[in-house]
């Protein structure tokens, strides 16, 4: 595994300082894009920058945490290379890796506990991605202008 990326918003700043004890006592290496305090902020700020760090290959996989989930995660998906899927339980967070491809977890700071997130996490770390008929439904997500 790489450098892990990290980012979130005031909402998420608890979890994300709990995961990143996590990877402290397992030796995992992490890049932590902020926010860096419970001060209100404004999510898309942290977003982008990991965003674009997943997209230029110097971290991966990201995780991204908000109050929701939602305004961060929706914010990543502009990229044109990231897949950054919000997951609440494990077997979603398998599915995302599975089936999806995702390269960024989103969880949603407000509505998962400290030990649940981290079993989210492992279970998307763990799980590979099938390809086959579901890399055909990836490549068919792009816009492309008519
Ligand atoms: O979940 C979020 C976006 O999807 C934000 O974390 C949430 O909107 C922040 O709210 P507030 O400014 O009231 O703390």
């Amino acid at each position: 595994m790489k450098m892990i990326g990290l980012a979130c918003d005031h909402a998420g700043f608890e979890l994300k300082e709990y995961l990143k004890q996590v990877f402290d006592n397992k030796g995992l290496l992490y890049k932590d894009f902020g926010t860096y305090s419970t001060e209100s902020c404004d999510y898309p700020d942290f977003a982008h920058e990991l965003a674009k760090a997943v997209e230029k290959g110097e971290v991966y996989p990201g995780i991204a945490i908000c109050g929701t989930g939602n305004g961060i995660a929706m914010t990543l998906n502009k990229h044109q290379n990231i897949r950054a899927a919000l997951c609440w339980n494990k077997e979603i967070a398998r599915l995302a890796r599975a089936h999806n491809d995702a390269n960024i977890l989103v969880m949603p700071g407000r509505f998962v506990g400290n030990e649940e997130a981290a079993k989210i996490v492992n279970s998307f770390f763990d799980e590979p991605f099938e390809g086959g008929r579901h890399q055909r439904r990836i490549d068919k997500i792009p816009v492309s202008i008519m």
